[in-house]
């Protein structure tokens, strides 16, 4: 008979010194969001063989808030989020600004001041340590803690997310996917970014584990205050969780604005047909459009003017030639689209 293994006592973390909230001077600048994108370009290739994948996209992130990207598949959402990682894939291009608290990022600050849960778990954690072993890791990357505290912190981190201690000697491939994802969004969050992106966290689980993976995060991140950027297909996981939405179509946001107002009334002619063509009912009944016909461009078959033009059922002349340019709309949300009343 296998013995359980050998848990040893948790020592509590030590207190963390008391740090005074910074009160601004009055009339002094507002503090920069925890996250700003300005004008975030990606490309691949040189020459006549340069296509731009990800094209000017900007956005900012307040502390606790969480904006969800969105889009059908080669929008270019997962190279965003990377790139917020300072993550791009070997040979891209990476232009424009990606600015942690008005820094420019860089790999020092991963896992420490921004934080990537990703997709696939398995690849997130290493094989051949325990999943506490890991955690500990990553606090004495940041921290100048004894082995003993870093354990602490790290049974605590997974105890915050429903992994039970005696399961932190295990190996990644001993957790199911739901508690695999738990005990990643453990390690995304053990040194409390301040900026959190998911990209497709719950894709990789049964449907029936998503929900409490995701109640997970969203506790976590409220828990933290971190800024959450969450990439995902899933509407209804959009309607629950994001406060703001930012929708992309080849390599572009055409719509960004409050959630709910968006999913409810979108106003972007693409918007609204990605609404009726995703998971999410509620926003198919009250769209009444078709879901979206024929496929987006392929990065390197970018149509002139609007991307979405030859899909669109609204379009004229102008939409063709003529790249429609983010406008702000008066209900706190900019679209970029020639039509007057669009959608
Ligand atoms: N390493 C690469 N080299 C060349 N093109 C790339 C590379 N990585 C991504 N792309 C292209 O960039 C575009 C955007 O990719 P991205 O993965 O960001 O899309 P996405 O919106 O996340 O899609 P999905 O929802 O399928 O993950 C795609 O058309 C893809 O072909």
């Amino acid at each position: 008979m296998r013995s359980e293994p050998v848990v040893e006592p948790v020592v509590e973390p030590a207190v963390e010194p008391v740090v005074e909230p910074v009160v601004p001077e009055p009339g002094s600048p507002p503090a920069p969001p925890p996250l700003a994108v300005r004008d975030l370009r990606i490309a691949f290739g040189g020459g006549v063989d340069r296509v731009e994948a990800v094209r000017g996209v900007s956005f900012d992130v307040a502390a606790g808030e969480v904006l969800a990207l969105v889009g059908e598949s080669g929008a270019g959402k997962s190279l965003t989020a990377r790139a917020l990682l300072g993550m791009a894939p070997r040979g891209a291009h990476v232009d424009g600004a990606v600015l942690l608290s008005g820094s420019p990022v860089t790999a020092a600050h991963r896992g420490r001041r921004i934080a990537l849960v990703p997709q696939d778990s398995l690849s997130a954690l290493s094989p051949v340590h325990p999943v506490g072993e890991q955690l500990a890791a990553a606090v004495r990357s940041v921290r100048k803690v004894s082995r003993r505290e870093a354990r602490a912190r790290s049974l605590a981190a997974l105890d915050r997310v429903g992994v039970p201690a005696a399961r932190a000697r295990a190996h990644a491939h001993e957790f199911s996917g739901g508690m695999r994802q738990r005990a990643v969004i453990a390690m995304a969050l053990v040194n409390e970014p301040a900026v959190v992106v998911a990209d497709e966290p719950t894709t990789a689980l049964d449907p029936d584990v998503q929900d409490q993976v995701l109640a997970v995060l969203a506790a976590q991140r409220e828990a933290t205050g971190a800024a959450l950027v969450l990439v995902t297909h899933d509407l209804a996981v959009v309607r629950q969780h994001a406060d703001r939405i930012a929708v992309m179509y080849a390599g572009r946001i055409v719509e960004h604005g409050p959630a709910r107002p968006v999913l409810d009334r979108p106003r972007a002619p693409y918007t609204a047909g990605l609404l009726a063509s995703l998971p999410d009912p509620a926003a198919a009944r009250k769209t009444r459009l078709p879901a979206l016909p024929g496929h987006p461009p392929a990065v390197t078959d970018i149509p002139p003017g609007c991307a979405f033009a030859p899909r669109c059922p609204h379009t004229t002349d102008r939409c063709h030639v003529e790249v429609p340019a983010l406008r702000a709309l008066d209900d706190g949300r900019t679209l970029a689209c020639h039509l007057e009343h669009p959608a």
